[in-house]
This record gives structure tokens, C-alpha cells and sequence, in this order.
């Protein structure tokens, strides 16, 4: 059964053979100018495709084009799409039907009457019929069908008919007088010398009014009311924010030795949303800000956010980056302070993290002197692994891939140390064998690195025995575990211990003697965030 009446005048396709613009800059073009719907023709589409097809979905959604997938009806399911367009060479119209369900479109081609006589059309709701005119756009098109040809279709099909193929601006009043319902175009668009007046003159035609064209977080006060949320809604019980969102700036409460630290994120450098959700973005974003925090002893206080957000992100995903950071911010008990939202190229997340200092000591790096030993707060490597895992697409390893998507800001350990009034500690967010390098030469002493003393983990030994790594490597290399580096007198150490069994010595700290680090694993290098 079939419910469904689809607006057809003017049908645009996607353009996947044109060195112009991509399918999303095409479709925004023709939404923007008028289209009724969008069909995505992807002959070659890829995974990597997925995030352009579903921004090019939300787009029609917000602005009430309909989305229509070509070929490809459980592509069509997963963006949510419309429907689906089948041609004679694609799957039946029946099954797509009974797998979108009756409110989906189901458009089929017919390029002429004989392919019409072979066609069951009872599912359908529309018929694509040509190529009307010449075409350059699909080399197995077949003769052109001209006007005739349109309206024998039109007389004999009894659905609704978009006439394709070779259609201008010009052609278009012929094409529905012949019978058709409207134009479906592609080349006359995309390959114009200017194609958003190309698709102007199509929509003046097709009898179609300009759009104004939004972004999903157009209404960008209402994302960041939503996100916020407002004086008294139990998100701020300790009543840090005295103006918060809504206004140009926050005043806050008065903090006792304030500590501040930024930090940025981009899409590609620092995440991929192939391997990690918008949740699982947003969560780790906030937890390398407050990891900063907890490597100098300070009590998180607030964060404050910046995004920006490239046409690929919707607002539900900007939902789930926020519901990422409040998870980070509910696990150390602070607020969002406010932020910004802005339209960008990439995905990217910029941090401010407010802290409150310890009362008496304040760890830096430069605070090791030789005879001390170099101590991590818990394992290395696991998160290193774990993107390894990701970028192979290997789930042998669940807690590995955990501990690359969920790292924790170290404030238990933090605790501890700053207990042990320990002075020289740094998070290690670039990796051990970088990190090392730049305690020692903040300290000026040369560390010599000793990681046989690790405790055993089985999960990550059976990665490293699987991918013949040597653990050593991964665990020097590997930043993202967000542990803390340390550095203070043996006899300290055998009481943190006790309080933190996860804790270990990586290394000693020696007078300087000309090298900052020894004791590196050959072929380090520290895992760069570089692309
Ligand atoms: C609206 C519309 N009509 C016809 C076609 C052509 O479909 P098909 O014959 O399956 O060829 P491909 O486009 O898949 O190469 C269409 N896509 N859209
Ligand atoms: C997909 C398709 N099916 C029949 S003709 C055609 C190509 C239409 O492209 P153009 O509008 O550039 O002629
Ligand atoms: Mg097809």
C-alpha cells in the first residue's frame, strides 16, 4: 500500500561525476533556489560517504524538501531519507516498499513505453521517464525519448511523471506540457558556469519560490538555552554561575586561587566521528580540558565551550555533544559556564576550564630534582591501543577501545599526590616519551626511562603479542591515557603506592648529563597530534 504524494516539479540529482562542488554545496544551491526534492546519486558511494549524505537529509528536513535516495533503499533507511528512486536495473519497487513502509516514496524509472510494459508500478508513486533529451550526465541512458515519447509515458502510466534527461530551463514549459508533474535535472545545474542562477532560472520555471537557507543551529540562542539551561534548574547547586547563560559573559562566584586552562579539539586531528560518537566526542573533549585541572591540584569548577560546527553536524548531534560534556561535568561536579556556537568548515571544540587551586601547593614541572623517581598514576598504552584497534576495526579489544573513548581526568589521584605534597607533576596527554622530555628539561635534569616495571595487563598484552608490538613502544608513544606524570622522592612513592595501587615507576631523575631523556624505546616517536 502506498500513501504518499511527492511535489515533483523540481526534482534536482546530485551531480558524483563533476569536478565543480560536492553533492551537499549542489544540494544547498538547489534547495536554496527552490527545489522540491533532492535526490542523492552517489554510483560510487563509500562509508566515508555517510556524513555528506546525512547532512545533505537534514538539510532537506529542516527546510521541508523531500530526500530521496537513489538506487540504494537501505541507505535510504539509514539516513531517514524520504525514499528511495529505482531504476529497471535496481532492486523491486515492491520490496522496497515493504521495507520503508507505506508513508515512503518509492520512485521508479521507465525510460520509455517497453520499459514501462515491464514495470510493476502498483508500489510506486512516481515514474522517471527518459532520457527525454540528449544527455552527457549517464553514459547507458539510452536513445532519447523527446517530447513525444514524455507524453506517451505520461498517457499510459497513471502515476505521477518526472521527465529527465538533458532538461534546461528552456525545455521545461514543454516537458509539462507533454504531461509531466516536473523536472528532475542535474548537469544544467551543476555544470553551469554559475549554478545558483542555473537553478534560479529552474525554479522559475517550475513555478518554485526561493528559500532562505538555514543551518540546523540557525537559531543558535535557542540551541545555547537548551544547552545551558537556566539559573535554579539543579544544574549549578553550588551556585558558582551569579549570571550565567543568556548573558554576554558569566560572573562567577568568587574563587579562591582561580586556575584556568584551555584546550582544543578538532574533528580529524584529535577525533573521528567514524570511531567515536558525538556523545563519546563531547565526553573525552571535557575530560582533557579537566585533566589539565587535575594535573595542577585545582577543583573544577566550570567549563565553557565553543563549537564550531561544519553543515555535516546536526543539531541533534550538537545535543549529543553537550550530553558528552555534561557526563564529563556530572563525574568532577562542575558546570557548564556558557559558550558559543558558530557555523565552521570542521567540527571543532574549544575548552576554557575553570579550577580552584590547592590551598598550599600548585605542581609544576620544573619541580624534579635528581635522585627522584618518575611515577605514572595508572597504565600506559591502553588508549594508544585502542584507537589502534579502531583504525583496524578490530573488536577483539573492548577495553582498550574504552579506554581510548573514555579517559578520566586523574582528580582521585590528583588528591593523593597533592596529600603527599608532591611538586612536579604534568598529565600526559602527548605520550609518555614526549611528555618525559618536556618534565626534563623544564626540571633540567635528564630522565632515564625504565617501563619493564609495568604491571601486567593481560587485555593489552594480548594486543601488543597480536600486532607484534612491543609494549614498551606503545606505552611511550601513546598519548590519551590522561595519567599523571610524576616525579618525587622514592620513599614518597612507597606511600602513594599504597593509595594508589595503579601507580608505577617509569623512570629516575638524574643530574643532567647532556641528554633530557634516555632510556626511550628505538624508534619513538611520540604520537603527534598532527593529521
Ligand atoms: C527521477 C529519476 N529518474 C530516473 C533516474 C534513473 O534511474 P536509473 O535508471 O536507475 O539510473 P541511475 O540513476 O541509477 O544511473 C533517476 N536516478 N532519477
Ligand atoms: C540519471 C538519468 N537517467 C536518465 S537520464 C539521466 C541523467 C540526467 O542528467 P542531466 O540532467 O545532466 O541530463
Ligand atoms: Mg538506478
Amino acid at each position: 500500500m502506498k500513501n504518499t504524494r511527492i511535489d515533483l516539479r523540481f526534482y534536482f540529482i546530485t551531480d558524483d561525476g563533476t569536478s565543480g562542488s560536492g553533492p551537499l554545496e549542489q544540494a544547498k544551491i538547489a534547495i536554496a533556489a527552490g527545489a522540491t526534492v533532492v535526490q542523492y546519486r552517489n554510483k560510487a558511494f563509500s562509508d566515508p560517504d555517510f556524513n555528506e549524505a546525512q547532512a545533505i537529509a537534514q538539510m532537506c528536513a529542516i527546510h521541508g524538501v523531500r530526500f530521496i535516495v537513489n538506487d540504494d533503499m537501505i541507505l535510504a533507511r539509514a539516513l531517514g531519507a524520504d525514499g528511495v528512486h529505482l531504476g529497471q536495473q535496481d532492486a523491486d519497487p515492491a520490496l522496497a516498499r515493504q521495507i520503508l513502509g507505506p508513508g515512503a516514496v518509492v520512485g521508479v524509472s521507465a525510460a520509455n513505453l517497453e520499459e514501462l510494459a515491464r514495470t510493476d508500478t502498483a508500489p510506486c508513486d512516481y515514474l522517471g521517464t527518459g532520457p527525454v533529451f540528449a544527455t552527457g550526465t549517464k553514459a547507458d541512458a539510452g536513445e532519447a525519448i523527446g517530447l513525444h515519447g514524455l507524453s506517451e509515458v505520461v498517457r499510459r502510466s497513471g502515476l505521477p511523471v518526472v521527465a529527465i534527461g538533458g532538461i534546461f530551463p528552456e525545455s521545461v514549459e514543454a516537458c509539462m506540457e507533454s504531461g509531466a508533474d516536473g523536472v528532475a535535472v542535474i548537469s544544467a545545474i551543476t555544470r553551469a558556469d554559475d549554478p545558483a542562477a542555473a537553478a534560479a532560472r529552474f525554479a522559475a520555471a517550475c513555478g518554485t519560490r526561493p528559500r532562505v537557507l538555514q543551518t540546523p543551529w540557525q537559531d543558535e540562542f535557542l540551541l545555547i538555552d537548551q544547552i545551558l539551561g537556566q539559573p535554579g534548574d539543579g544544574r549549578d547547586p553550588q551556585g558558582l554561575l551569579q549570571v550565567g547563560a543568556g548573558d554576554d559573559a558569566a560572573l562567577l562566584a568568587d574563587i579562591a586561587r582561580p586556575v584556568i586552562t584551555t584546550d582544543t579539539q578538532h574533528e580529524n586531528i584529535h577525533f573521528r566521528r567514524f570511531w567515536q560518537s558525538f556523545f563519546e566526542i563531547g565526553y573525552k573533549a571535557a575530560e582533557t580540558a579537566f585533566s589539565d585541572l587535575a594535573a595542577c591540584y585545582a577543583r573544577p569548577l566550570a567549563l565553557f565551550v565553543n563549537l564550531s560546527l561544519p553543515a555535516t553536524v546536526s543539531r541533534e548531534n550538537v545535543t549529543e555533544i553537550y550530553q558528552g560534556i555534561r557526563k564529563s561535568l556530572a563525574a568532577c561536579g562542575a558546570v557548564l559556564g556558557g559558550g558559543n556556537v558558530s557555523s565552521g568548515q570542521d567540527l571543532a571544540i574549544d575548552m576554557f576550564a575553570v579550577g580552584s587551586g590547592h590551598g598550599r601547593i600548585f605542581p609544576v614541572r620544573s619541580a624534579a630534582r635528581p635522585g627522584f623517581g618518575l611515577y605514572v598514576t595508572g597504565p600506559l598504552g591502553r588508549a594508544r591501543a585502542g584507537l589502534e584497534c579502531l583504525m583496524q576495526g578490530d573488536f577483539a579489544f573492548p577495553g582498550l577501545v574504552e579506554a581510548f573513548k573514555y579517559p578520566m581526568a586523574r582528580f582521585d589521584a590528583a588528591a593523593v599526590l597533592a596529600d603527599h605534597r608532591v611538586a612536579c607533576v604534568m598529565d600526559i596527554s602527548d605520550g609518555l616519551a614526549g611528555d618525559v622530555g618536556h618534565l626534563a628539561q623544564a626540571s633540567g635534569i635528564t630522565a632515564v626511562l625504565d617501563l619493564c616495571r609495568a604491571p601486567a595487563d593481560p587485555e593489552f598484552a594480548s594486543f601488543c603479542e597480536k600486532y607484534q608490538k612491543p609494549p614498551a613502544d606503545v606505552m611511550a608513544e601513546g598519548g590519551e591515557d590522561y595519567e599523571l606524570l610524576f616525579a618525587c622522592p622514592p620513599e614518597v612513592f612507597a606511600a602513594i603506592g599504597r593509595k594508589l595501587p595503579g601507580a608505577f615507576c617509569v623512570g629516575t631523575c638524574r643530574a643532567y648529563n647532556g641528554e633530557s631523556v634516555r632510556g626511550l624505546p628505538e624508534a619513538i616517536e611520540s604520537f603527534g597530534h598532527t593529521a
